[in-house]
């Protein structure tokens, strides 16, 4: 998927390469030896942060989905979430909290974290992650309700920009039944009382 994407007017410099370069563009010597094996090692890293590329989300659903009978909510929170912002490309990280109401069929549970992974190792904004995460949610299972809640800290607004260390962002998707006040209620206070929300 991620070569089909890729401009034709790439020069032939590998990644590493081209971490050399950047080292020595910022005044650094890539051949001291503390950065001797940086620009493999950040190649390495980037690759692993942005291997949802190659990922496909509604196969990691397809993979475990139950026909159960059962017609309540089903919450799985405090997903923890690493992600790159895709205007900085520094990290944003925090809690996922999804829940759904099943209509037939449900999905097995360790697939929600790993579908939150696929989307957050890609570059991301927090709203089209927590988007994504309910639309496709949506669209595999067909649940009569599905509601996404992100909160989380951006280090392109804590270690740069404004420098704001505490202030948080808190997104949400809810759709279907979850647009009903009292069922985005209950999602709420269920998500408000977790023990672990102070991340
Ligand atoms: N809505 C949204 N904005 C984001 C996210 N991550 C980063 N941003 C913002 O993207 C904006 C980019 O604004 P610009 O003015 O183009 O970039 P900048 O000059 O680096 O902005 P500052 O961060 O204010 O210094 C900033 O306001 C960031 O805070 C995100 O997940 N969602
Ligand atoms: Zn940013």
């Amino acid at each position: 998927m991620k070569t089909e994407k890729e401009p034709t007017t790439l020069t032939s410099a590998s990644n590493e390469e081209l971490v050399a370069e950047l080292l020595q563009r910022i005044g650094e010597d890539p051949k001291r030896e503390g950065l001797l094996r940086t620009p493999e090692r950040y190649a390495k890293a980037l690759k692993f942060l942005t291997k949802g590329y190659d990922e496909d989300p509604e196969t990691v659903l397809n993979g475990a989905l139950f026909t159960v009978t059962y017609d309540e909510m089903v919450i799985v929170k405090d997903i923890e979430m690493f992600s790159l912002c895709e205007h900085h490309l520094l990290p944003f990280f925090g809690k996922v909290h999804i829940a759904y109401i099943p209509n037939g069929k449900v999905i097995g549970l360790s697939k929600l974290p790993r579908l939150v992974e696929v989307f957050a190792r890609r570059l991301q904004v927090q709203e089209r992650l927590t988007t994504e995460i309910a639309q496709t949610i949506e669209r595999v299972i067909e649940p009569l309700g599905v509601g996404v809640i992100i909160e989380a800290r951006h280090l392109c607004m804590m270690m740069r920009g404004v420098e704001k260390q505490h202030s948080s962002t808190v997104t949400s998707a809810m759709l279907g039944a979850f647009r009903a006040p009292q069922t985005r209620e209950e999602f709420l206070s269920l998500v408000r009382n977790s023990k672990t929300n102070g991340f």
